[in-house]
């Protein structure tokens, strides 16, 4: 697949890729790869990530640098370890992608407690500890890029009442630690990449499965829905993956500026300081 950046975008540049293992992840660390960047594939399920390694290293030119780590990012003390084994490895952090996530379907009277808890505190509690990491242990004193993956959940998203709620956080999150931090050089976006029936979303929902993507691809104006594959035809309307590093490293700013955050973070920020 032809990329439309340039094969040497992301060289000497390194990115975190919760989750990156399947799914979204992985087309978001291939893509990175294949434009010279090295990559960190984290997530609770080391085998899944030693394979994801091979794929991505076996998908893109030789050379590859991928390193894959056991994280869950519930866990403090393992997303500090991730940090640090990452900044061993390669000497640096450029970009983080808070992708590792996620939820099931549930009315919202028939979530317990632990469902709850369990789906909030990966999804906020989870990018929350990654960004702070990131901050304490190289961003900070080096700036960075951060991307944080949501759903489309502004307006609510029944049957997924616990992980709107905690992805509408993460957005308020990303707002407002892209205000605090703009001084040193972070800027953070969010992307939604609306609906894509990646393999391992498609087994998450079982045999609702086919229901919920056949009823979202009838929500979407070209009626069908994002697919995983190397790169999309943008002029068809699917989200190319290609976005998601790309606003890692350029688009980043142009959106905060076009969107008026430049005066926002410059408010902000002095009264934050
Ligand atoms: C109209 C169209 C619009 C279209 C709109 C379409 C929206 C789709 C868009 C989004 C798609 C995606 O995100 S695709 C991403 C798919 N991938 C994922 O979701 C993977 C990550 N998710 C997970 O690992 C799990 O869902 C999650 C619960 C978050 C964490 O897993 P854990 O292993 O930590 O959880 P466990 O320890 O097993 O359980 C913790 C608690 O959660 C409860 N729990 C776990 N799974 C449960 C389930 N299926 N049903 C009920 N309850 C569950 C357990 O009972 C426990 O509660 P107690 O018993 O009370 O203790
Ligand atoms: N597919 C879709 O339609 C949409 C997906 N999204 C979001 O995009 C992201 C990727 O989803 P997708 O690729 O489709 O599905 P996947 O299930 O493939 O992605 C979820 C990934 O997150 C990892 N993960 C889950 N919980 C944790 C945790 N506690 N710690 C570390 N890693 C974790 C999983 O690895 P492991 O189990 O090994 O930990 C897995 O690799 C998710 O956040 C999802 O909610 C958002 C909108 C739509």
């Amino acid at each position: 697949m032809q990329r439309i950046f340039a094969k040497t975008l992301f060289k000497n540049k390194v990115v975190i890729v919760t989750g990156g293992g399947t799914g979204i992840g992985m087309a978001t660390a291939k893509g990175i790869v294949e434009l010279s960047g090295k990559v960190v594939i984290a997530g609770r399920d080391k085998a899944r990530i030693d394979e994801g390694v091979e794929k991505i290293k076996t998908h893109c030119a030789e050379g590859a640098e991928v390193l894959g780590l056991q994280c869950n990012i519930r866990k403090r003390g393992e997303v500090s370890n991730m940090l640090t084994d990452t900044i061993d490895k390669f000497g640096r952090l450029d970009g983080l992608v808070n992708n590792g996530g996620g939820q099931f379907w549930s009315p919202a009277e028939n979530i317990s407690p632990g469902g709850f808890h369990a789906v909030v505190d990966t999804n906020l509690k989870g990018s929350w500890n990654c960004m702070q990491e990131a901050y304490h242990q190289y961003m900070g004193e080096n700036g960075g890029k951060i991307v944080n993956i949501v759903l489309m959940s502004e307006m609510g998203l029944a049957g997924m009442s616990h992980s709107a709620a905690a992805r509408e956080a993460v957005k308020n999150l990303s707002i407002t630690l892209g205000a605090e931090w703009a001084g040193n050089n972070i800027q953070i976006n969010c992307v939604a990449p609306g609906i894509f029936p990646s393999e391992t979303a498609v087994a998450a929902y079982g045999e609702q499965s086919k229901e919920i993507f056949d009823k979202s691809a009838a929500n979407v104006p070209k009626k069908r829905l994002g697919e995983l594959y190397e790169g999309a035809n943008l002029s068809e309307g699917t989200l190319s993956l290609d976005l998601i590093p790309q606003i890692l490293f350029n688009l980043t700013d142009a959106v905060q500026y076009t969107t008026g955050w430049k005066e926002t973070l410059d408010s902000r920020t002095k009264l934050v300081l």
